[in-house]
């Protein structure tokens, strides 16, 4: 068989997105403005990990080539003001500035280049909520409030945010130039999660094929951690082991051979998107007994403040490394539910602050 391995790459944009149609839809007429010379509407693009968000966006830039200049920032790699607009100064003039340019320079050039090559600007910001709170509002802040600068420039912007209650984290300048339209992305169910995964092969392997059982025992996997991308990898490891072996059919086999070192490889990647503080309360949810968040908060007091606890708790079921809910206990509390085995979790951890 032949493998084209990048169609199992995590920015490979499939072929055909299947199950998104609504989304695909309501973000192209979004941007319908754009041909004819108006903004478009601004919008929040939410769902938790591995739901299409990225992929989605990135098929619906490519549609409206024509009417905007789609801009795609990615704000875990580009964390600063100044990284984020060199990012944007770079795809719009094809070259990397001077380094050491103010910023006051680099922002200017941005919107004179928008107005003198007549362009319609869509910045998208993914994982937008994964920015210090201050640092969200003022670079969206600038991008919507660029035409007070330079009369004429037009701009766009699309946040891709797996918190779903983002919005609410801005301040109130902010949202008052800011009210997007909020488009949902829910999580695929296993059905879904198999019909993309069998698509996935059609178009990735040639000569070649998955066998009915070991493409539903990774879907099954990828269902239990409600995750879709550990599907496309341990599908993508399970060809490679058969590949290597000089078989044409992927085999329950070469699934169970490699589904070991895809979850290694998955709770490595959650994990480090955590900074040091955050990993350490994940890890004392998954050692202790205590449920309660008060209770587990006990433990960090001396450390951290009590804001700072609950954002990354938020973050931390963001990214679905656990779950929260309420019960009542002698008044309404508040507790955290682990969603992976605790042995996995916290091997990846420890592995981390290695
Ligand atoms: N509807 C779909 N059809 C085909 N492939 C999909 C679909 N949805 C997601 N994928 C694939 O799943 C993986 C994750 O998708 P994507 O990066 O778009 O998710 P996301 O919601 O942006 O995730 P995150 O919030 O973690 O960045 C990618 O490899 C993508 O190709």
């Amino acid at each position: 068989m032949i493998v084209r391995y990048e169609v199992f790459d995590e920015d490979y944009v499939p072929e055909e997105i299947l199950f998104r149609d609504t989304q695909i839809r309501r973000i192209a007429v979004n941007l319908k403005p754009a041909e004819h010379g108006s903004r478009p509407v601004n919008m929040l693009c939410l769902g938790p990990p591995a739901t299409g968000k990225t992929t989605v966006i990135k098929h619906v830039m490519r549609m409206a080539e024509h009417a905007v200049t789609g801009v795609y920032v990615n704000c875990q790699v580009h964390q600063t003001r100044q990284q984020i607009f060199l990012r944007i100064f770079e795809h719009l003039h094809g070259y990397i500035p001077p380094s050491g340019i103010s910023f006051q320079k680099l922002y200017s050039a941005i919107l004179r280049n928008v107005v003198e090559e007549r362009r319609i600007l869509l910045v998208v910001l993914d994982d937008v909520n994964l920015l210090p709170a201050k640092l969200a509002d003022e670079v969206i802040f600038l991008i919507l409030k660029g035409h007070e600068e330079v009369d004429g420039f037009k701009a766009g912007l699309v946040g891709i945010s797996t918190d779903m209650k983002f919005l609410a984290s801005l301040d109130a300048k902010t949202t008052s130039v800011f009210h997007p339209d909020e488009v949902v992305f829910p999580v695929y169910d296993f059905e879904e999660m198999l019909e993309i995964l069998r698509k996935r092969v059609l178009e990735g392997v040639v000569g070649g094929r998955v066998s009915d059982e070991a493409l539903e025992m990774i879907a099954e996997r990828a269902f239990e951690y409600l995750d879709l991308r550990f599907g496309i990898q341990a599908l993508k490891m399970a060809v490679l082991n058969a590949d290597r072996k000089g078989r044409d059919v992927v085999g329950v086999e070469d699934v169970e051979e490699v589904l070991e070192q895809s979850r290694t490889a998955f709770f490595r990647k959650m994990i480090s998107a955590l900074s040091r503080e955050e990993a350490d309360v994940l890890a004392a949810i998954y050692t202790s007994d205590v449920r309660y968040t008060g209770d587990i908060y006990a433990m960090f007091r001396s450390r951290l403040s009590y804001t700072k606890f609950y954002e990354i708790l938020r973050k931390l079921e963001n990214l679905r490394l656990i779950d929260t809910a309420t019960k009542y206990d002698r008044g309404l509390k508040r507790y955290v539910v682990r969603r992976f085995r605790a042995d996995e979790v916290l091997s990846a951890i420890d592995e981390f602050l290695k």
